[in-house]
Formats: C-alpha cells, sequence, structure tokens
C-alpha cells in the first residue's frame, strides 16, 4: 500500500519500521573503536592540490597519482569545469584551474579532449586572470604565475603579539592554521617549474604579458584599502631588499609554530589546507621527504580519516568528521530509544567519546586565558582546535545518559563540568559563540589583499549559538542564567524579517531555524509567542509539494532561494526538528507529510541517498551573502561566478537527522516513545 494511503494506526507501524530499519542501519557502521564517521565531500581541489604538491616536493608515487587523476576526471562536468557542490548552476574558475594544472603536471596533453573542454571554459570565464589567490599561490609554486603579481603574506606577522590589532589570532583558527606556512611560501618564492611540455602556456591565449596583478589601486588614497595596497607594494619589493632585517628570525618562528602544531596523525588543524602548505613549507626550508615531521605528514595521507579508494579513485577529505558523527549518531539513537544499560554499541560510543575531550591548551586560549581545557574538536586528531557545536552536542549526548549509565558517573560528570566551564569562557561578548574562538571579529584582517578566499573570521554564529543554549539546558541551566539570557537576547537579534535564521554551517535557514527553534524548546521558552509562531510560518510556507524540504547552496548567493530547492532526507529533518520543537498540533498536517516523504524516500537497507550538499564550510558570498569582502559581487551572475564558499556533503547527515525526526514525531503524533 502507498504509504500515503496509510491510516492513523498503520502510520505508526510504518514509522516503528522505519526507525527499526536506520536503527540496524546505523548499528552497523559503527567502527570497532566506537566512532561513527561518514566521507565529508567537498571538491576537485582536495585532489589537484595533493597532485600539485607530489611534483612541488618531487614525490613519485604511480598508484596514488593514478586514484587522484581518476578522482578528478570522474568530477568533471559536461561544460568541461568543475563545481564546488552537486548540481551547482555553474562552474568554479579556481577549482578547474587547479584540476587543469594538475592534469598537465603528471603529464595530460593540452590535446586531450578533457583539457580542451576545460580549457574552453575557463577561458571564456576570465582566463586566469580571475583565480583567487590561494590558486595563484600554486601557479606561482609551479612557476606559472609571477610571485611578484601576487599579494604578499609576510612572516614578520609572526612577531605581533596577540593583543595587537593585526595579529595571527586575529584571524580565524582555519585561516591561521593556513597562513602561517603559506607566509614562508611567500617569503622564499619558490618555484618548482613543470617540465617544458607540460607547461601551461596554452592557458595564455594573449601571452604571459597578459597577467594582470591581483590588486588595483584604490581611487582613495586616505583609506583602509589604499594603506593594504601601498602596504603590500612595499612588501613585494622588499622580498628582493639584500638587507632584511628580523626575516630570517620570522621564517625561524614560522617554523616553529608549524612543528608545535603538527598533529599525533601528522596532520594540522584537522583540515587538508594547513597539512599540505605546512608540509611544502617545511621541505622548501630544507626538510627532507624521511625527516619525522615530514614523514609522519605524508603517511597521514594513508590514514583512512583523510583518504579513500572508491572505484578505483583515490579521494581526499577536506577533514574529517568521527567526532561530529558519532555524538548525532548518539543523540539519534538516544531519541530512538536506545539506552546505555541495554545497548552495547551506544555505551563503546561513549567510552570513545570520553576519551576524545580535549584536555590541553590550544589557540583558543590566547584570546581566553586563565580556562580550563574541556571541549571537543570534529577531527580525529586535532587538539589545538577543539570546537563550540562539537563541544555542545557531545555535551547534550553525555547529559542523557548520564541517569542510566551502568558504570561510574565519575567521568562523565568530571568531563560535563570541563566542558561547562570552557563553553562559557568562550562566549563572546554580543552573547553568541562562534566555532573555535571569543570574540574573532576584527574586521580589519578582512582588508588585507591576501584575504580574497571564503571567511578569514570566526564570528559567533546563530546555530553554534542554539547548540550551545540546547547544551546548557541539558546539563540543567534555564533562562534565567545570565549567558542563556545574553545568548537569547543574539539569536531573537539575528531573526530576519521573514521569521527565519540564517544557516552558518549548514545550508541554510532551514538549518538555521531549525536549531534555533529547538534550543528555544529545551530552554524552556513560550513557544506560542509570535516571533516563534512567525518561524513555523516560515517552515510550512517553504514545504515542498512533494512533503519534503530543500534549499540550495546558492541560497547564500540569491536571497529569494531560501528555503528552495530539491528536498533532501536532511533538510526535511531540520525542518520538522525545528516544527516538533514548537509542538503545535497545528503543524500536524505538515508533519505528518515530511515524515511521509522520509518513509518514501528511505532505502531498503534503512538509509538514505542525498547527493546533494547540506553542510557549509564558507557560506560563498555575493549578491545577498553575508559577509562582504574585496571585490565582491553586485548582482547574482557574477556571484555565483565569484563563489567562494566552500560546501560540503556530510555523507552521515542523510542517516542520523531522519532517524531524530522520526523518532520525535512518533512521539508527537502517536504520544508514545
Ligand atoms: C561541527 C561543525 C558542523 C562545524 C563547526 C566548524 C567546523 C569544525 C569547520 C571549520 C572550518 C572548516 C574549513 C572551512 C576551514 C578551511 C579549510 C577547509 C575548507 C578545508 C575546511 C572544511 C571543514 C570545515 C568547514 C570544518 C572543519 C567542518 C566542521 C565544522
Amino acid at each position: 500500500m502507498p504509504v500515503a494511503c496509510l491510516r492513523e494506526g498503520d502510520f505508526g507501524t510504518a514509522m516503528d519500521r522505519a526507525i527499526s530499519l536506520a536503527l540496524r542501519w546505523l548499528e552497523a557502521q559503527q567502527k570497532p573503536e566506537g566512532y561513527w564517521m561518514g566521507w565529508l565531500e567537498s571538491n576537485s581541489c582536495m585532489e589537484a592540490e595533493w597532485l600539485l604538491a607530489f611534483h612541488f616536493m618531487g614525490i613519485r608515487d604511480p598508484v596514488k597519482e593514478e586514484g587522484l587523476v581518476k578522482a578528478i576526471l570522474r568530477a568533471q562536468r559536461p561544460d568541461g569545469s568543475w563545481q564546488v557542490y552537486y548540481n551547482a548552476p555553474q562552474g568554479d574558475i579556481n577549482t578547474t584551474v587547479e584540476c587543469y594544472a594538475a592534469l598537465r603536471s603528471v603529464g595530460f596533453s593540452p590535446d586531450h579532449e578533457v583539457l580542451k573542454a576545460a580549457r574552453r571554459w575557463i577561458l571564456s570565464h576570465g582566463g586566469l586572470n580571475s583565480v583567487r589567490v590561494f590558486t595563484q599561490y600554486w601557479l606561482a609554486l609551479i612557476g606559472e604565475w609571477p610571485w611578484e603579481a601576487t599579494p604578499t603574506l609576510p612572516p614578520e606577522l609572526i612577531f605581533l603579539p596577540g593583543w595587537f590589532p593585526i595579529s595571527i589570532y586575529e584571524f580565524a583558527s582555519w585561516a591561521r592554521a593556513t597562513i602561517v606556512p603559506l607566509a614562508v611560501l611567500s617569503a622564499r618564492r619558490p618555484v618548482r617549474p613543470l617540465p617544458p611540455d607540460r607547461r601551461l602556456d596554452e592557458l595564455f591565449p594573449q601571452g604571459r604579458s597578459s597577467i594582470r596583478p591581483k590588486l588595483t589601486r584604490p581611487q582613495q588614497f586616505f583609506s583602509w584599502d589604499s594603506l593594504f595596497y601601498w602596504g603590500d607594494r612595499f612588501l613585494n619589493k622588499y622580498t628582493s631588499f639584500p638587507f632584511r632585517p628580523g626575516r630570517e628570525t620570522a621564517i625561524r618562528l614560522c617554523l616553529e609554530w608549524i612543528i608545535r602544531h603538527q598533529e599525533s596523525d601528522g596532520a594540522w588543524g584537522g583540515i587538508q589546507p594547513p597539512w599540505v602548505y605546512g608540509l611544502m613549507a617545511l621541505y622548501n626550508e630544507g626538510y627532507s621527504l624521511d625527516h619525522p615531521v615530514m614523514s609522519r605528514g605524508l603517511q597521514a595521507l594513508d590514514a583512512p580519516h583523510w583518504s579513500y579508494w572508491k572505484d578505483g579513485a583515490l579521494y581526499v577529505q577536506a577533514s574529517n568528521s568521527p567526532v561530529w558523527d558519532t555524538v548525532l549518531s548518539l543523540l539519534a539513537m538516544l531519541d530512538c530509544g536506545a539506552d546505555a544499560r541495554s545497548s552495547e554499541t551506544l555505551r563503546k560510543a561513549v567510552n570513545w567519546l570520553l576519551e576524545q575531550q580535549v584536555t590541553s591548551y590550544g589557540d583558543w586560549a590566547v584570546k581566553a586565558a586563565n580556562v580550563e581545557p574541556g571541549g571537543w574538536a570534529f577531527e580525529m586528531a586535532n587538539s589545538f582546535y577543539p570546537d563550540l557545536d562539537d563541544t555542545a552536542v557531545a555535551m547534550m549526548v553525555l547529559a542523557r545518559v548520564l541517569p542510566d549509565w551502568p558504570g561510574p558517573a565519575e567521568p562523565i560528570i568530571k568531563a560535563l563540568e570541563r566542558a561547562e566551564r570552557w563553553v562559557r569562557a568562550l562566549q563572546s561578548s554580543n552573547g553568541g559563540w562562534a566555532a573555535f574562538d571569543k570574540d574573532n571579529t576584527n574586521r580589519l584582517v578582512t582588508r588585507i589583499p591576501f584575504c580574497d578566499f571564503g571567511e578569514v573570521l570566526d564570528p559567533p554564529s546563530v546555530d553554534v549559538t542554539a547548540h550551545v543554549v540546547e547544551a546548557l539546558a541539558a546539563v540543567g541551566r534555564n533562562r534565567r542564567d545570565p549567558a542563556v539570557r545574553k545568548a537569547l537576547r543574539y539569536i531573537k537579534s539575528e531573526q530576519e524579517s521573514d521569521g527565519s535564521w540564517f544557516g552558518r554551517w549548514g545550508v541554510n535557514h532551514i538549518y538555521g531555524t531549525s536549531a534555533v527553534l529547538q534550543a528555544l524548546r529545551a530552554i524552556g521558552e513560550d513557544m506560542r509567542q509570535p516571533y516563534v509562531r512567525k518561524a513555523g510560518e516560515w517552515l510550512v510556507v517553504h514545504q515542498n509539494e512533494d512533503g519534503g524540504w530543500g534549499e540550495t547552496p546558492a541560497s547564500y548567493m540569491d536571497a529569494k532561494l531560501r528555503g528552495r530547492g530539491e528536498s533532501t532526507a536532511s533538510q526535511t529533518a531540520w525542518a520538522l526538528l525545528g516544527l516538533l520543537a514548537i509542538g503545535d498540533h497545528a503543524y500536524r498536517d505538515s508533519i505528518r507529510r515530511g515524515i511521509l516523504y522520509l518513509i518514501e524516500h528511505q532505502r531498503d537497507d534503512g538509509t538514505w541517498d542525498e547527493p546533494h550538499y547540506t553542510g557549509t564550510g564558507f557560506p560563498g558570498y555575493g549578491h545577498g551573502g553575508r559577509t562582504r569582502l574585496n571585490g565582491d559581487a553586485d548582482t547574482l551572475e557574477q556571484g555565483l561566478e565569484l563563489c567562494r564558499g566552500f560546501m560540503i556533503n556530510y555523507n552521515m547527515y542523510r542517516h542520523y537527522f531522519p532517524m531524530m525526526a522520526l523518532a520525535r514525531a512518533r512521539k508527537f503524533l502517536c504520544g508514545m516513545g
């Protein structure tokens, strides 16, 4: 019988069946150590940059090379370009140029059909003059772009202390860990040229003299842009001065910083850029490939949390998500009625989670001194950068398992106390929480000419704040708590006029709105208030005909696309979780249709398909975007063309979020757990 025709009683049975199938699938995915980790899909720059890094460091590894090439070829779009998310309306110039250069570096002929199509696309989309600074750096490293035409990044930045208006600690953690090695490369300007028959001459149809430096002279002389422009001009010349006091010391300090920040898995910061640039900077300073720091860093590429083989292709992840996937899987299991006494799966995962709490000091301590560590990071190994999102969800899980925990309660209580202290200390002055740092909001750093990539700041976001509020509720705090009060003020002030909230780390307003509604419910807010209802109405109005919800990453560039897109399992689940948090029976029909969508789209093995990218790294920019940076777009077309967005397909979002929605809807619709 089609699920849409089910009567109330049968509907409950269908939900039960969907839940138990999903639980079975989830249990089967648990790793022997106790955690879960789905693939974190992003874009082909990951594979392309490794191929270019191999070239730069003279590494010959035909097996990996072939695997990386296959991954790149498989991702090419019919128009010859490469994109930054599934079904994107446009290819991406940076990704396409990097893939092109990588394929040339391993010997693809410019007459190969793949490259002919890519070249046509690149040349009709502004050519090499339109690429971001990172891509220019890659081209400069392989001798295809003059270093003098790139914005400089002085290693002397490392001298500036944390309290100074510009220092590495004013940058978001991910930018900081990336610019330290890049500053070393920018100062040295190394070139490992491609062999003559692999050079990119064909990408300069008007000759290499057509190269335009990234920076143009600002019209106003007395402005920040002008100051940074002339500063950059000076630093560009400075690189070739015979006498540069302090430069060698700055480079040495950068190298020491890099080595100090290497993680136990050999990578850096749990993300790809500092890892690859770190290795190249060290290599360029004379660290041989068999130096312990280098060999650990290179071996990390083989670690199952960094790369995976699929049908002969080798994919490298931008980051890895074992902690995030584990805490969310645990929440889903708990929602579905699993408990620590009877579930070995759950106990094993909680024990693994307890071991992951970061109890050492990281970069966050520069701005939040005298605070005991106590957060969780997102990745397998990332002790310098625990984040508030993972910490918040870990707290929710631990608080929920505590009453039934069959072993000693002490370790869980201690872990929760530490985490709460850490979280409270990292609240920003406006009441919100950012992903990693407190008050990382100095907009001056966004004016630095080098910073044309994604986001360089980590300001508080509504979704992280909502998760932290929910976590504080889970450990027994209420609306009278001063930190919660301040956070609620911030959340309310961020509500859009249409009733929704922006999603910083998930796509997009469906994610933000859902996170807020769940937090409001958890903290005991009166859910009948008009501002809450307005959010509920926004969700209902954006439900698709098929009963599901969807929102495209293009909504970051075009406000008209907010809440619009093909239905997906994860976004349907978020919308449902939002409506269920309001808990009003006026939404019963909408909830029922959403649940039917999930049941109808569940696969026989218990999980869901979801090729769409619903996770956000950088929201992108331009028309309708939030953060305006140098050279922002004014129209949607420009915005899409220049999109700096970094989108993610977290392969387990399609699973644990629907589980939570099904389990909570089961209670709401049928009044049973
Ligand atoms: C738990 C989450 C959903 C969030 C909270 C913040 C993160 C930990 C992310 C931090 C930023 C990176 C990234 C954008 C930094 C720059 C390099 C990359 C483009 C490779 C990064 C991609 C992964 C992140 C988005 C992140 C680690 C993912 C999880 C985040």
